[in-house]
């Protein structure tokens, strides 16, 4: 534990980083993975079996807590952990990327953001101020700057627009968060696909000498390739003793290769909505448990497993709670799938501390290159 907040590197193998962040409500081992607790809740899954599977932190996001149960109320109730119960950190996004997905998006200005609730479809406005606000409300660890993510392709003037856009309401939010010691303030690097744009941004944003670094508008419908093309571009710009955090990604595939050009955290929904929709993540890849095939296979998933959804469950019996939408079979299917992502952290902490990271990464992808099993 620390009273501030601190990233250690420990390792490096290639440009794979393992590090430690220490904040004062633990210690967060990277590269690390934060499941998505969009409401104060990790879908379909206890905290406790989210902390036993490996998390340090999990992620809320504000668009979603603003609008129910309202940031006020939270603080009223001595804030998000307590109301949750999670005692580790917990990192907010800003609520800009939900705002402009799922909200009706009704103004976008200097000022901010105005949109309609997708709840009760009351009218609300969010500045960059009361972005940090709400989130120092909820008392967020880990707290995004507001930032304006385009979608991909797009037109370059758009792409530089929003990404100017963005580093204006980064300096905003870093004056409205001031100083709290044990807490942070992640930039977020917009940019698009253009390297220009790209570099650019992270200049900017480094000028503002932030605790970490998130790389945003990605993930947003472009090719891995082109992802990766944009790490490659932006990571050499940005400081190498603070954290980067690659937001809304993503399958194995797409972090280990992520890794390998030195992002140290992820958040993704893919393990548990792909959970709740019946598709299995192991170690020999993916299982779509409705597959009739798996109707009388009477073999757990893995049977080496340390989790119990993955060791001690039948693909017969997961296949018939999937195909009657029991709520036991998106229960299930997220353990396992939350229990993979954090072994596969875990295996991938371990390759860096022992210079082996590419050979790691290859075997997993082949491994995963076999397909359904
Ligand atoms: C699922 N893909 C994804 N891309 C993201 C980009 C951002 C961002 N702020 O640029 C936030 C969340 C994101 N989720």
């Amino acid at each position: 534990m620390s009273e501030n907040f601190t990233f250690n590197l420990k390792a490096t193998s290639g440009k794979a980083r393992l590090g430690e962040i220490t904040m004062p409500r633990g210690t967060i081992r990277t590269p690390a993975f934060m499941p998505v607790g969009t409401v104060g809740t990790v879908k379909a899954m206890y905290l406790d079996q989210v902390k036993e599977g490996g998390a340090d932190i999990i992620l809320g996001n504000t668009y979603h807590l603003m609008l129910r149960p309202g940031p006020e109320r939270v603080a009223r109730l001595g804030g998000l952990h307590e109301l949750i119960r999670w005692p580790g950190p917990i990192l907010t996004d800003s609520g800009g990327f939900q705002v402009m997905s799922l909200s009706g998006l009704r103004k976008l200005d200097e000022q901010g953001v105005t949109f309609k609730s997708h709840v009760d479809g009351s009218l609300h406005h969010m500045s960059p101020e009361r972005s940090i606000e709400i989130q120092g409300l909820l008392d967020s660890d880990i707290q995004m700057q507001l930032d304006e993510c385009v979608a991909l392709p797009n037109e370059p003037r758009e792409i530089e627009r929003a990404m100017e856009l963005s580093l204006r309401w980064a300096e905003r939010c870093r004056v409205a968060f001031g100083n709290q010691p044990g807490k942070a303030m992640f930039g977020i690097v917009q940019g698009g696909d253009q390297p220009a744009l790209r570099i650019r941004s992270a200049e900017g944003l480094k000028q503002l000498d932030l605790k970490g670094y998130s790389i945003g508008g990605l993930a947003v419908g472009e090719p891995q390739a082109v992802m990766l093309d944009m790490l490659r571009i932006t990571l050499p710009v940005l400081p190498t003793e603070k954290p980067r955090y690659l937001m809304g990604v993503g399958t194995p595939d797409d972090m280990l290769k992520s890794v390998a050009e030195g992002i140290d955290m992820f958040d993704c929904v893919m393990p548990t909505r792909s959970g709740r929709h019946g598709l299995a993540f192991t170690r020999r890849g993916k299982v779509n448990i409705r597959n009739a095939r798996h109707a009388e296979d009477m073999r757990p998933l893995d049977e080496q497993s340390s989790c119990p959804a993955t060791r001690d469950y039948s693909r017969a019996y997961l296949h018939h709670l999937v195909r009657s939408n029991e709520a036991l079979g998106g229960m299930l299917l997220s353990w396992n799938n939350l229990s993979y992502y954090q072994e596969l952290m875990q295996g991938i902490r371990q390759a860096i501390a022992e210079d082996r990271f590419e050979d790691f990464k290859a075997e997993t992808i082949e491994m995963w290159a076999r397909g359904d099993i």
